[in-house]
Order: structure tokens, then sequence, then C-alpha cells
């Protein structure tokens, strides 16, 4: 091929633009893209050659060379991983395939300094070069393809890119970045090390640099021809727990998760058994913004014995875990090993399990220092001696777990559906608000230690939002008596509670479904006026049902409420109008199930009817009000406003 121009697609271009033209708040990112991407190409290699040796040609052990020229003003960076082919250089380097590219270009706001901010949050892979350089040179064959059909890429980082086919002995790739002149601090060993450490340790190849020594005589550091690795050169998680320090865990899943915040927590652990692997978990700490589509793949990487295999292994994680981030390497499973194949390993099960135990105990283990210790302590009664150093660790904790739910807690809630085996742990890593509670904070085992005395069920209500919950009429017996309800208005609420009927063995109720009954909570003179109520209200619930066939399985009367003429309520095993309304908005086919109307005899609303010469009109009114004080619609919301106008003149 003679040399050519061709045109970036318009997106790269776009981008390219903002890359040359913006301020950087982290212009060293560069280092770190190059270097992944040729730790990528090699990880690519060894993986195709277990199929085809061949392709290691006479050079089989895999490297990145650092090399910087101060005087040329260059930095190259070399691999002999797969390389590219002709074309693949012209279309992995001219367009964008990657969707987290994607959607960096759809978060740019237009304000420069905003904008390159989020580069630095992004990192956006190879054209990050342009961040430092005015002019790229890609040299690079595909290993098995013959000397000839190299490929030189060239840019300056405007529309268009040169390539032409060069004659290449070695397979690989080399990045040549003509630095600009106020980017010269780049252009030193000390820096570009530093740059490696910093980002790069924990990648499993050397990284390779010429060593450099100080000349007396001409008074300044001159390179050597030898050769040295610059980087541990030690995949971090094959690595001794003493050995790591808490500032390379968290750079290592920066690395890994792209993620700018450092994680919340992570485990680190060598598992031994009739399955043999090591993982490295964390916990990050602001949750993607697609949590909640179950579709999203899950954040372990697989490697076996240190050769990387797949990113993204859902089958190594639990649906309700599929923002974990980690790594996974086993000791057992084969090289080759598929999707397919992963799906259904006995190893690989018993690995999810191992991932899903660990998970929760870290989770367990913020919840339990989630508060203050001074608190803890008050909580018990009892006063620990702890030392100061304990003291401070545990205060490191604080909140964290809170933190963690505030992102999290909706995703954990699928697991009560879900992960039938690990039920009653995942219970009690939830939270909820409740009527005195305004936080997310309230675990079922904090509610049970409130609970009134001749309490025996934890009530909660689900509504669509939180407020809606708080002003359900529902509640309203609850609040008079000082009972605590549970507020839940997560849209998996009444999904996942359908999977829960105790808690240690305490009957969790809906305030909204079943018939109402307190138990030791009401009085005898309460329950006896309420049954009297009932009797002689019984021939007007007769004319009531009569009114509301087509809309109510039963009206009846109730004592759950206090200023409320009307609520509705479903039967016990029925799903919630809201739910009802939840599916119907998303398309999907809901059960036909009508509600109960209860009644309060004792509002002038409801004692108006007897007699009324408006008793149709008043009883659909009550029906749809109650369906308007829960946040739903009436089926004829013209007929309603007509029916109320009519009593209003
Ligand atoms: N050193 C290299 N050797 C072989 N191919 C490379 C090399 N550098 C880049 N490429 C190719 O160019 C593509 C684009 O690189 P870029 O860094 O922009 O995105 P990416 O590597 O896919 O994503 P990310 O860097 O965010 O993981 C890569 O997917 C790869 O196919």
């Amino acid at each position: 091929m003679s040399k050519q121009t061709l045109s970036f697609q318009a997106e790269v271009a776009q981008l390219l633009h903002l890359v040359t033209h913006s301020l950087y708040s982290n212009p060293e990112i560069f280092m770190r893209e190059l270097v992944s991407n040729a730790s990528d190409a090699c990880d690519k290699l060894r993986f195709e050659a277990l199929n085809d040796a061949s392709l290691f040609e006479d050079a089989p052990n895999l490297e990145v060379r650092v090399a910087f020229d101060k005087a040329a003003k260059t930095i190259t960076i070399t691999d002999n991983g797969i390389g590219m082919s002709q074309a693949e250089a012209v279309e992995h380097l001219g367009t964008i395939a990657k969707s987290g590219t994607k959607d960096f270009m759809g978060k740019l706001s237009g304000d420069q300094k905003k904008d390159a901010q989020l580069i630095g949050q992004f990192g956006v892979g190879f054209y990050s070069g342009f961040i430092v350089a005015d002019k790229i040179t890609v040299e690079s064959r595909r290993a098995g393809l013959p000397a000839a059909e190299g490929v030189r890429w060239t840019s300056g980082g405007t529309g268009e890119f040169e390539v032409e086919t060069i004659d290449l002995p070695k397979r690989g790739t080399s990045i040549t970045l003509h630095v600009r002149d106020d980017q010269s601090e780049y252009l030193s060993h000390w820096k570009l090390k530093s740059l490696v450490t910093k980002y790069s340790d924990h990648i499993s190849l050397p990284i390779l640099m010429q060593k450099e020594e100080w000349d007396a005589e001409k008074s300044e550091h001159v390179q050597k021809d030898e050769w040295e690795a610059v980087n541990a050169a030690n995949a971090l998680w094959a690595r001794s727990k003493k050995d790591i320090s808490d500032e390379q865990y968290a750079e290592f899943y920066k690395n890994l998760s792209y993620d700018q915040d450092a994680p919340l927590a992570w485990s680190h652990n060598r598992v031994e058994g009739s399955t043999e692997y090591t993982q490295l978990l964390y916990i990050p700490a602001k949750a993607p913004m697609d949590l909640w589509n179950r579709d999203r793949k899950a954040g372990i990487k697989l490697y076996v014995r240190r050769v990387f295999i797949m990113d993204e292994a859902e089958a190594l994680m639990p649906s309700y875990l599929r923002w974990v981030k980690g790594v996974v390497d086993s000791a057992d499973l084969p090289l080759n090993v598929s999707r397919e194949l992963l799906q259904e390993s006995r190893d690989v099960k018993a690995i999810r399990e191992g991932n899903t135990r660990r998970v929760l105990a870290m989770l367990e283990d913020l919840a339990r220092k989630d508060k203050a210790p001074e608190t803890a302590a008050d909580a018990d009664g009892v006063t620990d001696v702890v030392s100061e150093e304990d003291k401070a660790a545990a205060e490191k904790d604080v909140g964290k777990y809170t933190a963690f739910y505030a992102e999290f807690g909706s995703a954990m809630k699928e697991g009560l559906g879900e992960d039938f085996a690990n039920r009653d742990k995942i219970a009690k890593l939830l939270r909820y608000a409740s009527t005195t509670v305004d936080t997310l904070t309230v675990s079922f085992a904090d509610y049970k230690a409130r609970m009134k005395e001749g309490q025996d069920a934890i009530y909660y209500i689900t509504a669509d939002s939180l407020a809606a919950a708080k002003n359900s009429p529902q509640l309203e017996v609850f609040k008079k008596k000082g009972i605590e309800v549970l507020l839940m208005a997560d849209r998996v609420d009444e999904w996942a509670m359908s999977h829960v009927q105790e808690f240690e063995g305490t009957p969790l109720q809906s305030v909204a479904k079943g018939s109402f009954d307190l138990g030791k909570l009401q009085d005898e003179d309460e329950k006896k006026a309420a049954e009297a109520a009932a009797e002689t209200f019984k021939p007007m619930l007769e004319k009531l049902k009569e009114a509301l066939k087509d809309k109510a399985k039963d009206v009846r009367v109730t004592t759950r409420l206090v200023d409320s003429p009307a609520c509705l309520v479903v039967e016990d095993g029925d799903i919630s109008n809201q739910l009802t309304r939840m599916l119907k908005a998303a398309g999907q086919p809901a059960p036909v199930s009508q509600p109960i109307l209860e009644v309060n005899a004792d509002h002038a609303l409801v004692k108006k009817l007897e007699g009324s010469t408006h008793f149709d009109d008043l009883a659909h009114i009550l029906f749809d009000q109650a369906l308007l004080a829960e946040g739903g619609l009436p089926d004829d919301p013209a007929a309603y406003v007509k029916r109320v106008n009519a009593l209003l003149v």
C-alpha cells in the first residue's frame, strides 16, 4: 500500500479536537492508557498462541519497552504483542468502537474545563497520547503476518491520518509520541519510571526502560544500553497481602474499573481446597448509572494462572452483585475455557459461591462498623476496652455502609428473590426509612429491637415514593398508636418482599395487605367497638358493594383509618395496586385482581352516605379518592371530576 491519507470518523475528530485543545487536570494518564494497551496486546497474543504457538515467532518472552529521546523530543512505547494489520490499524485507530468512549462523548458539555476533567476520569485510550504529543507515529505488524506487511500510521491529531506499508521484521506495536514543547517534563527517565510504577506496577509483564547513570564529566544523566524492568512485574493479586499497600490496592482498582474514586472496601484471598483460586474483590464507592439494568455485565475479570481469559465474567457473580469489581485467578480451569463452558463448570459454581460469601462478609463487616464505636458501646450498654489503634481503624469505616447502601441498596434487595441460600444474610443487610427515621438506615433487627410490647409483626408499606408511603392513609392507626412502619419506595421492594415472609421468626406484614389485625396491640374495647360498628354498618356495606361491584372485590369496615374516610387494600397473596400500576406502565401483563375498599365508619363522609340522595356518586368518590391517595388515578378521571362538581354546587 502506498501512502494513503484517510479521515477520522467524525466522533474521533471531535474527540481529538477536545484532547488537543483542552487543559488537563491529569495529563499523565496517557502513560497508563498506552502501557495498558501494550499489555492488552500481549495478553491477546498469549491467548491466541494457545491454539497456534507459531505466533510467538522467535520471541516468546512478552514485554513492553518505554524509551525516550530528549533531543528528538519523543517517547516510544513498544510491545511485542499481537500487533495490528493495516486494516486493523485503520479501523482501531480511526474509529471508536468502545461503548465507554461513546458514553463519554455523550457526556461532553461543551465547557472545555469540565470536559477536560471528564477525559481524566474516563481515559480515552490511545487518543490520550495527543494530550502531550502533537504527532503520533504507530508502527505495527500483526503476529503471523510476513515482515513485509507492517504498517505505519501517522497523525497530527487533526481530522486526518496517514497509513503506509512498511517492512517490520519484529511483530508487535511501537507508538512514538512527538512531545509538544510545553510537555517536555515527560522526557525524563525519572518521570516516566514513576508513572509506570504509579499506574502499571501490577501488569504481569516486564516493563523495561534503559538504565540511566550520572555522568560526572558531562554533569548529566546518560542512558546506558542495558534495559531493566521498572515495574514489579507481578500480578498484584498473586502477591502476598502483606506486601501490598492500601495505595497499591486502590490504584489497581482504578486500573481495573476506570473509576476515579477509591473503592469503599476490598477483600483479597487465596482460596484452597477442592477448587483453588485467588479472588480480589472490590466494593465501589459509586454505583454506575445503569445499575438497575440486570443485563449489565458483571465486573469480574477472569484469569487462569495469570493468563487473562475474559472480562465481565458473569458466571462468577450472582446478578444482584453485578456491580462488584475484581479479579479471579483460577488454578483449575482450562485456559481455553469459554463463556458457555463456564456456565456448566463445577469449579465455577464453587467460585461463584465463594465470591458471594466473601462480598456478603465484607458488607456485614462494613455494616457492623457503620456507627461510631462509642454509639455501638452505648447501644449494648457495654463499653469495650479498645486500643487507640483499633479505635482509629474502626472510625475509618464509620458511615461507609450507609454510603454503600444509598448507592447499591436496591440491587441488594434483588438478592432476596435470587439467592435463596443467602436470603437471611441479605435480609440482615437491608436498610429502610421508617415512620420514625427519615434516612435509609433502619434494619429489620433495629426495627425488631424497638417493637412495642405485644407487637408480633414487622410492619411495612410499599409505595411509589417515600412521600407517598409516608402519607398513606393505611398508616394512620399505626401513627396514632406510635407503631413504627418501614417505608419502602424502591421499584424492586414489592417483588423482593414477596420472597420473604419473616425475619428471624417475626412475620413481615404489609399494612396494605390482608385484613387489619393489630393483635395484642388493640385493646378489647376497641375490638368490641369495631365489631359493633361493622354490625350496624352491614346494610350500608351491602349497598356500597352493589354500587361498586365493578371496581371493588369487597367493601368492609376498618379500624386502620383515623383521618381518612377510606382506603384500598389487597388480599394477602395478591400483588399490590402499586405493582399492578408499575407493570401496566412498563407494558407488561398485570394480573387482574380488584382491590378491597375499606371504610372508616367514624368518618363524617362515610356517615353522610346514610340516606344520601347522592349515594351512588358518593360511593364512587370514596373509591376514587382512596385510589388517588395511594398515588393511583381513577379509571375515568372525567367522571370523577363531574361527580365531585355535582356535589360542590
Ligand atoms: N499496542 C497495541 N497493540 C495492538 N493493538 C492496539 C494497541 N493499542 C491500541 N490497539 C488497538 O486499538 C484499539 C483502540 O484502542 P483504545 O485504547 O482507544 O481503546 P481500547 O483499548 O479498546 O479501550 P481501553 O483503552 O479503554 O481499554 C484497541 O482496542 C486495540 O485493538
